[in-house]
């Protein structure tokens, strides 16, 4: 009330003082304009754009050497642009034309990115303990994500959590207690393809749903039928969906601060109807394991349960822990196959070497066994092909942050700055991989006792589609063991031919994974006569 009669009075006097004519204030308006304008164009001209240039002018007492090269993209807004669809391409294409594969900087807005095409430069990035913070979008956040291991913070709860994932939930011992369910599964998926076997048809329906399926298996403990339609499968499918869109959507609120209250693209609206959901999903699934005695093959949530002392989690911390596993459990494994199974039509020679290979350390007379992959160099090869040339996060999935200032390959990069490596630049790269383009798997095999298997877990920078460093993924070799085993499980059961449209189409849309924009349409003609069940 008081403050009413206050600025009652100031515009009273304010109306009666020479110096408010309507003419000096609109010409007071017009000079803090154009003020505003000179600044956003002086912070827009420097390199990399206008977070860049805000930075630098807020920090003129820094003697900052030469500024990262990159593109100014737009006043205000930076080079958003780069991010919208298939950001991997259009990365690298601004990386070359301001000459700087090596380290290129742009704006997103207020924030300040940081992308490298090279791979000695994403080792210094990745492997650097700088670099070991993850930048957390709004989505995230609404979804629970910063308790979970991919956006954690740096610190004792993300140490914590990567510990218990180590040691409890991707540990040899609880992978291969997996081994039965994937057996399963594959037989399952080989079933499903059996009775499609006059026609063409897409797999990837197929292959999301017996990702889910293992995952839900691994996760939850809940088994479910390939083939058959359950009311929980189906209500976590749609809540995984729609997590994915939220996630992969470039958000522009996250970088225009400004922006955040009106919520332009409903984002923390949706995220806002999604959780509630997600806590039920989970929350009911975790008090029956509870009601529960603890069975002889533990789930991710009986390991959960069972943590005692620093370890214990919350219920809504051990909610945030197994929503995320689903989630990212759960397409990098589909994307992946359906990429290898694509490249399988579109080579037949390659494919015929993998079948010549199943004979060989197979047979015809049994189905494969996980044990038999070791023996599988060829198939392993096909395997790290398909993931030079499709990797499922070309941009590594999910981004760096740097938590104090630092120095990459000769520059200064402050803290807060946002790091990229762009992999599927990095691995498509004539520097470093021979007719890179070309769908080779034997560039993999060893043939000189000599040479070093390469390694795609994160050791050469060269292709680490897991990523590398601290934050690397932890589910890769689960990841790894599953997509191996049911490629070699389908490759022995079928051979894959293309559609009755007769083209495979490896167009890319970039999601939270790079899928097949168009989902790959193929026939089976089944290799063992007698379709002797797997399991
Ligand atoms: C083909 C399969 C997979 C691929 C290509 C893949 C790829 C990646 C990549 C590139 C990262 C970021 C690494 C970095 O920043 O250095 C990541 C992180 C992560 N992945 Fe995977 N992943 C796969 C499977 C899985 C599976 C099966 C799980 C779990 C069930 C999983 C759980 C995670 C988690 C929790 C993180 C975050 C790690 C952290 O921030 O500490 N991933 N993954």
């Amino acid at each position: 009330m008081r403050t009413d009669i206050d600025s009652f009075w100031i515009f009273a006097l304010a109306s009666k003082c020479r110096a408010f004519t309507q003419e000096n204030i609109a010409w007071s308006l017009l000079i803090i304009g154009l003020a505003w304008i000179v600044v956003t164009l002086i912070y827009w001209a420097y390199p990399g754009g206008p977070a860049w240039g805000k930075y630098k002018l807020k920090n003129t007492s820094l003697t900052i050497s030469n500024p990262i090269p990159g593109p100014r993209g737009f006043p205000i807004t930076g080079s958003m642009k780069l991010m919208t669809s298939l950001a991997h391409h259009k990365i690298a294409a601004a990386a070359d034309a301001c000459k700087a594969r090596r380290l290129m900087a742009f704006s997103l807005g207020d924030t300040r990115v940081i992308v490298t095409c090279n791979p000695d430069v994403a080792k210094e990035i990745l492997n650097s303990s700088v670099f070991a913070d993850r930048p957390v979008k709004e989505s995230a956040y609404s979804l629970m994500f910063n308790r979970a291991i991919g956006f954690a913070p740096y610190g004792v709860y993300w140490r914590t959590l990567r510990k218990i994932a180590s040691t409890h939930l991707f540990c040899p011992k609880q992978i291969k207690a997996a081994e039965s369910q994937r057996l399963q599964i594959a037989s399952q998926m080989v079933s499903t393809f059996n009775d499609r076997e006059k026609s063409s048809f897409s797999v990837r329906e197929v292959l999301k749903r017996a990702s889910l399926n293992n995952m839900m298996c691994s996760v939850f403990g809940r088994e479910y039928k390939l083939d058959s339609f359950n009311n929980e499968v189906e209500e976590l499918r749609a809540l995984v969906e729609e997590g994915y869109d939220l996630l992969g959507t470039l958000n522009w609120s996250d970088h225009l601060p400004w922006l955040a209250d009106f919520d332009p693209q409903k984002i923390r609206f949706r995220c806002s109807n999604l959780v509630p959901k997600v806590n039920r999903f989970v929350s009911r699934i975790i008090a029956e394991h509870r009601a529960l005695t603890r069975s002889e093959n533990p789930d991710f949530v009986d390991v959960l349960l069972s943590l005692q002392g620093h370890d214990k989690l919350s219920d809504s911390d051990m909610i945030a822990v197994l929503w995320e596993m689903i989630f990212r459990g759960t397409d990098t494994v589909a994307v992946l196959i359906e990429w290898i199974l694509a490249r399988m039509v579109l080579h037949p020679d390659v494919q015929s070497k993998v079948h010549d290979e199943l004979y060989k350390v197979v047979g015809r007379s049994r189905a494969v066994a996980e044990s038999d992959i070791t023996a599988m160099v060829y198939l392993q090869a096909v395997v790290k092909e398909v993931l030079r040339l499709h990797p499922p996060g070309p941009l590594l999935s999910w981004a760096r942050l740097a938590i104090t200032d630092t120095t990459i390959d000769g520059y200064h990069v402050p803290k807060g700055t946002t790091a990229m490596v762009n992999m599927w630049a990095i691995s498509r790269d004539p520097e470093f991989w021979e007719d890179p383009l070309e769908f080779m798997p034997e560039r993999f095999v060893v043939t000189k006792e000599d040479v070093l298997e390469f390694s795609v877990l994160g050791s050469d920078l060269r292709l680490a589609p897991f990523g590398s460093g601290r934050r690397t993924c932890p589910g890769k070799t689960l990841g790894i063991t599953t997509v191996t085993f049911w490629v070699a499980s389908l490759l022995h059961e079928y051979e894959w031919v293309p559609g009755e449209e007769n083209n495979v189409d490896l167009s890319e849309v970039l999601r939270l994974s790079c899928e097949m924009a168009n989902p790959l349409t193929v026939k089976v003609r089944p290799r063992r006569s007698s379709q002797s069940p797997l399991y």
